[in-house]
């Protein structure tokens, strides 16, 4: 009985992912025109350059919105991280071609998708994490306006709008199934109002609970890792599928394994962590010109550290120093930034 329940829930999910597929191919065929548009999305509003440029640029505008933007989005970033080090769920381009190369399914899916650099992510799908931090990313300025905006409908409105684009790109690059941009909102939102019900008590902890607890998660990722070995399960298995299915390797970075974006995220955490009691950071605006100056200095400094990572020296010492550049820069934005100026 069972093995039937199991059966008929693994045949049911193959059905919903087989007919997803149409749908990426239905975006990439009807909306084309808007190609700039659904690459600009992907490249540049994705968890990565947010961290290294969009949200120290939305410190211009005030301190204390780049204080609850790193705060928020590096949570919910980190939370996207875990779920696909725990779970990961294949991605529609490696699917397609798993159906046509093993042949085993019938009948064919009849779908062709176009797949590019873009296209060959080595992480995996579920919860698509452009949606997931565009999502809190976009709402975290929301609120932080509402109070201040009088066409309240229109900026809410223009906010779905943009989430709803970001599921445009990730379909039309063919990177992500719609239930997985669906649900990386989702996630995203119900993440929110989590930290929003927890905000004073997360916001009051002390650096020693904070760092400890980045320790701990540090602690769960390597014993995710342990117990996937002794099980027999393979920790890296959306690179391996990456790699078994992009049509060129050199498409594929280095700086995209799981792992890379777990230690990313948890250095970008660490740097939160240093930072606290958050409530006690000074988030008083300085004069605009002198903001200007401070930052564009501070995010000098953090493209030279990029610029300078060991890639050549072994796996470890790439990782340890992204933890250590990730870290610094959270916490130079978030505690010696208001200091400098
Ligand atoms: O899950 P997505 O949207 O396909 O994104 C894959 C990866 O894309 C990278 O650009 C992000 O920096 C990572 O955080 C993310 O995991």
């Amino acid at each position: 009985m069972d093995g039937n329940l199991w059966d008929l829930a693994v045949e049911t999910y193959n059905h919903v992912v087989t007919a997803e597929l149409r749908i990426n191919e239905l975006v990439q065929e009807r909306l084309s025109l808007g190609d700039p548009l659904w690459r600009f999305l992907s490249v540049y509003m994705e968890p990565g350059l947010l961290f290294n440029l969009v949200i120290p640029l939305c410190g211009i505008y005030s301190q204390a919105l780049l204080t609850r933007l790193l705060f928020a989005v590096g949570l919910a970033s980190t939370l996207n991280s875990f779920v696909k080090w725990i779970l990961p769920e294949q991605r529609p381009l490696w699917l397609l071609r798993e159906i046509y190369a093993s042949n085993v399914r019938s009948p064919s899916p009849g779908v062709a998708l176009e797949s590019h650099p873009l296209s060959c992510e080595t992480t995996a799908g579920m919860p698509c994490a452009h949606s997931m931090a565009f999502t809190v990313f976009t709402l975290t300025i929301w609120m932080f306006l509402y109070a201040h905006s009088r066409q309240r409908w229109l900026a809410g409105k223009v906010v779905h709008g943009l989430i709803f684009s970001m599921w445009l790109s990730r379909l039309y690059l063919a990177t992500e199934f719609l239930h997985q941009c669906v649900l990386g909102t989702f996630i995203g939102i119900q993440a929110m109002d989590a930290l929003d019900q927890k905000n004073d008590y997360l916001w009051s902890r002390r650096r020693r609970w904070a760092v400890t607890g980045v320790f701990l998660l540090g602690g769960l990722a390597a014993a995710v890792y342990f117990v996937k070995l002794s099980l027999e399960i393979d920790p890296h298995w959306s690179v391996r599928e990456a790699f078994k299915w992009c049509p060129d390797p050199s498409y594929m970075r280095h700086e995209a394994s799981p792992i890379f974006f777990l230690v990313r995220d948890l250095g970008i955490l660490m740097g939160i962590a240093l930072a606290s009691p958050l409530s006690n950071l000074d988030t008083k605006n300085a004069s605009l010109w002198r903001r200007c100056i401070v930052l564009a200095i501070l995010e000098l400094f953090n493209f030279g550290m990029r610029w300078a990572t060991p890639k050549q020296n072994g796996r470890f010492a790439f990782l340890a120093y992204e933890l250590f550049r990730n870290a610094v820069h959270s916490l130079l934005l978030l505690k010696n930034l208001p200091r400098l100026r």
